[in-house]
């Protein structure tokens, strides 16, 4: 723990947190009309024009962070951001840990099938799935009736997965927004309606219960003078209005048919996934580097005959290696700040994240390549008079790094490999940026096609590296 703090005490006053009043507002990848990525890859919709007009009105500064729906809910809730704005809905069960805005918009919730589905309401979904966004009133509007109508509910992080998931037909029908699914069903979703809108509720934008109380009073105020100055018709107009919805759905067949390539999916993503590459290598090198420093110190913390730092080292191995990367990013991102009530930066979370892991497998081998060399070397420099730092230095340590060598490449690959874990955490490095890529144009197979050939190539190009270093060592 004393670690964590030191390694984020260290990065942090490098990342400028809160210059100027600048606020961190999370949001869903993809919610239209209310928000998602347009061709350019940046965040529109009536949501980010309310919270942008807003902000300029009251003077102050907004970053926003695609995060999806139930990670940028939970990362208000444990402070690592100041607002979610997210066609949230306003219920009493999130008032206990948020506050809320006045209301923006209504929406209910509906149920949409594939058109020839032949599925005409609930009573036709028993022994059927059901598909929901992570966290959504969806969720649990379909968990409350799951047991009644006998269907099967399945989550996904994103709206987009959960309608591709009933278009092909896994699941019977999917349970989402009205607002969004009417506007999905006018602007060439493929989806049908079958229901009409019950839990009808009211989207506000919120912050932590009892935090941020002079930006939701901003919002308040924000929201009023747009209503009063025409603005805020003119935004709903402009995404739901006949001709932005009968506009979008031209452009989006005429999209569907040019990104249909796997060259056009590249020339049209070209700034995003360059941007997601350099993120993924800036993670892997730090990583690396502070894993192998780490994994070194406490792989000979566990050679040097001391029982404490033995006993030291084997917890660390033990404690690291044993949990799950993903739950360790999650634990460290959102479990340590809602614990000691400061933020980590995403970026700083994953590189901490990655050292501990990485860095304990690293330790565990260390001590592993230290340990197969005959301990008649030891025995043999110690007993010509050679004090033990000098016999590890001299005979010990050369014979072992040589048996260390491949397990070092590897686990440099499997660091580069791991750091796609972090896209969970919000880091727009390459399979974040996939997801988010794909979310906008649900091209699935090719998308994923072409994050797998740059992984593939950054590998290669890792491991040619490695093998030269490995050369100049052995030689
Ligand atoms: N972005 C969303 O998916 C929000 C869904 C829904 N309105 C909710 O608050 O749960």
């Amino acid at each position: 723990m004393t670690l964590i703090a030191a390694v984020a005490f260290f990065f942090s006053g490098q990342v400028p947190v809160h210059a100027e009043k600048t606020y961190t507002i999370g949001t869903d990848v993809t919610f239209p009309p209310f928000v998602y990525a347009n061709s350019n890859n940046k965040y529109v919709g009536i949501d980010m024009e309310l919270i942008r007009s807003i902000a300029k009105e009251e003077g102050f500064k907004i970053k926003i962070k695609p995060l999806g729906f139930n990670a940028a809910v939970q990362s208000v809730s444990s402070g690592q951001i100041d607002g979610v704005i997210a066609g949230m809905t306003i219920t009493d069960e999130r008032k206990q840990t948020f506050d809320f805005s006045n209301a923006y918009y209504q929406s209910g919730i509906v149920m949409a099938v594939a058109p020839k589905s032949g599925i005409k309401g609930l009573q036709d979904l028993k022994g059927k799935r059901v598909a929901v966004k992570t966290g959504t009133q969806g969720a649990t509007y379909a968990n409350s009736l799951k047991d009644k109508y006998g269907f099967k509910v399945v989550t996904f992080d994103d709206s987009d997965n959960v309608y591709n998931d009933v278009k092909t037909g896994n699941s019977a029908a999917c349970f989402d927004d009205s607002a969004v699914l009417n506007y999905g069903v006018k602007t060439g979703l493929g989806l049908k309606i079958v229901t009409k809108p019950a839990d009808i509720g009211q989207y506000g934008f919120a912050v932590k219960k009892g935090q941020n109380q002079e930006l939701l009073k901003m919002f308040n105020q924000g929201l009023a003078k747009l209503k009063k100055n025409g603005k805020y018709d003119q935004i709903i107009k402009k995404y739901t209005g006949a001709a932005a919805t009968s506009s979008t759905k031209k452009a989006n067949e005429q999209k569907d048919a040019e990104s249909n390539t796997f060259i056009g999916l590249i020339k049209q993503n070209r700034q995003a996934i360059w941007t997601g590459i350099l993120e993924t290598l800036k993670l892997t090198i730090l990583s690396i580097i502070f894993a192998t420093i780490f994994g070194i110190l406490i792989g000979l913390l566990g050679v040097i005959p001391n029982k404490f730092s033995r006993g030291l080292s084997t917890t660390i191995i033990y404690i690291f290696r044993g949990l799950p990367l993903l739950v360790l990013a999650l634990f460290i991102y959102n479990g340590v700040p809602s614990l000691t009530g400061s933020k980590i930066p995403a970026f700083v979370a994953g590189i901490i994240t990655l050292t501990l892991n990485e860095g304990a497998y690293t330790a565990a081998f260390v001590k592993g390549g230290i340990e197969a060399v005959d301990a008649g070397q030891m025995e043999a420099a110690r007993s010509l008079g050679l004090p033990f730092s000098k016999a590890m230095q001299k005979i010990v340590l050369p014979q072992g790094i040589k048996i260390m060598i491949p397990s070092f490449i590897n686990q440099f690959i499997i660091t580069l490999k791991d750091t796609s874990i972090l896209s969970i955490i919000g880091i727009l490095e390459l399979t974040q940026t996939g997801k988010i890529i794909i979310a906008r144009n649900l091209q699935g197979f090719k998308v994923w096609t072409i994050v797998a050939v740059i992984y593939l190539l950054l590998i290669t190009i890792l491991t040619l590296l490695s093998k030269w270093v490995e050369r100049r060592i052995n030689n």
